[in-house]
């Protein structure tokens, strides 16, 4: 992981929350809190432009933790982005969503996106892939065009699920276990 010092050396000393059963880390990439610096920020988005090349039309991310991201992204990249949201607007050709995580549920609204976008998804955690699978299956139901699904860190097997059912390559930069309450991080696991 020599690329993402910040990133590694941050998760490794994130506080772990019980939701319910589910373990849940805290991290400013994940949860701006404590506090998310530019530099990390910057590391993350430099990290993206320096694997990936993004021919794009549009950047998509997911309400709410994404949007920091994209935001980022899009500065660098001058690729417009637009947020699946948690609000229903009732636009015309709205999409909704229903999304499942460990410890909530509940509806994501797609406007902003139509058919025949070239875009990225980047969202910045996929845990059970309970909000990436049903976004992902929305989009291609929209004929939208799914060039690459980004996502900053993988926990648990919903990297691999979402793989499985959408034929989509999730690209991770990081991988978290939690481990008797402790964070072990690791290369993304490559299928
Ligand atoms: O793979 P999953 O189990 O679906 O978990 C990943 C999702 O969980 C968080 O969203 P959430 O809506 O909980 O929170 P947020 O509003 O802080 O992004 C995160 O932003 C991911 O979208
Ligand atoms: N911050 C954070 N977001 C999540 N979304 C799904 N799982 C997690 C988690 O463990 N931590």
């Amino acid at each position: 992981m020599e690329m993402l010092k910040k990133l590694e050396k941050t998760l490794k000393k994130a506080p772990i929350i019980k939701k319910g059963e589910y373990n849940y880390f805290v991290h400013p990439i994940t949860d701006g809190i404590p506090l998310t610096t530019p530099d990390i920020l910057e590391e993350v988005v430099d990290e993206i432009t320096k694997r990936y090349t993004l021919d794009v039309d549009k950047i998509v991310c997911i309400e709410a933790m994404g949007i920091h991201l994209a935001t980022a992204l899009s500065l660098k990249t001058r690729i417009p982005f637009v947020v699946v949201r948690k609000r229903e607007y009732g636009l015309p050709g709205e999409v909704a969503v229903h999304q499942t995580t460990g410890y909530s549920e509940g509806e994501l609204y797609i406007n902003g996106i139509k058919e025949g976008d070239r875009v990225l998804v980047i969202d910045d955690v996929v845990s059970t892939g309970g909000t990436l699978l049903p976004v992902l299956q929305a989009l291609k139901k929209m004929n939208v065009e799914v060039a690459k699904v980004i996502v900053i860190i993988e926990k648990g097997e919903g990297k691999k699920l979402v793989e499985e059912k959408t034929g989509h390559k999730i690209d991770t930069l990081i991988k978290v276990d939690i481990i008797d309450d402790k964070i072990i991080t690791s290369p993304p696991k490559e299928a």
